[in-house]
């Protein structure tokens, strides 16, 4: 087992007349690949909103090693869908974070690291296609590379392959493990999709009303997802 980047101990959460995380903890070693599962509403994005220190716990603690400082967080969003028209090129889309305070064009330094996200999340060679006119595993995959401008080493990804077809879905993850393993990076990956949490993970945390499980994946049993949802 590496060292942790990650540790969150008895976390709890409320909403006004609602409590959603009682007592959720789990610790994400250096390197490993944790999927985060449940049902609708039963606080998945709740525990990000912690972690990213959007939110405050009612009570528990998240800690980060060897320090917060040192934990480089990129995320990856939910999919949304962008206009048809939308001018920008994956390529420029994808420098869009970089902070261009003084000068709008790019180094040579930004430039070459752009230039490797592309090739590492296999857009280099529609690079100058306009994002409006990519597939949806594409847009995606540029969201991707947006967040690895940073040179993250936790990576989270919010049901960032709900509503891809399977094959965009496996493309996306295909390169999300390749990092994760060629380059230590940490990885939170939240979906509904227990085969492919199955396929990629490591480690597993399965949220439930009142109650959670953690291990590693291979311990899952198959947990049914919609059940309270389909008879509720
Ligand atoms: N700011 C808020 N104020 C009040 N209730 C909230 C707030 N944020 C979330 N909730 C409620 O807390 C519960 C958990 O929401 P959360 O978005 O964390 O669930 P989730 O597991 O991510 O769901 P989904 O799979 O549908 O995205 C939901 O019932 C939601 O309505």
């Amino acid at each position: 087992m590496t060292e942790p980047i990650l540790q969150v101990r008895n976390l709890s959460v409320s909403f006004p007349g609602k409590q959603v995380l009682n007592q959720v903890g789990f610790t994400l070693n250096r390197g490993r690949f944790l999927c985060i599962l449940g049902e609708n509403g039963v606080g998945k994005t709740t525990l990000i909103r912690v972690i990213l220190n959007q939110l405050k716990p009612a009570s528990g603690s998240v800690r980060f090693f060897p320090s917060r400082r040192a934990v480089r967080i990129g995320y990856v969003p939910q999919f949304r869908n962008i206009d048809a028209d939308y001018p920008l090129s994956i390529k420029d889309f994808v420098s869009l974070n970089l902070a261009k305070f003084k000068w709008p064009w790019l180094t040579r330094k930004e430039r070459a690291s752009v230039h490797q996200l592309l090739i590492k999340t296999n857009l280099d060679k529609i690079r100058n296609r306009p994002l409006g006119k990519a597939s949806g595993g594409e847009k995606q995959r540029a969201y991707l590379a947006q967040s690895l401008l940073d040179q993250p080493n936790l990576l989270i990804l919010d049901e960032s392959t709900a509503s891809l077809d399977p094959v965009a879905k496996v493309e996306l993850l295909d390169v999300v493990k390749w990092l994760n393993q060629s380059e230590q990076l940490s990885v939170i990956f939240i979906t509904h999709d227990v085969p492919l949490a199955r396929k990629y993970a490591d480690d597993y945390l399965l949220l439930t009303p009142g109650h959670y499980q953690f291990g590693e994946i291979g311990e899952l049993e198959n947990p049914n997802l919609w059940g309270k949802r389909q008879h509720a």
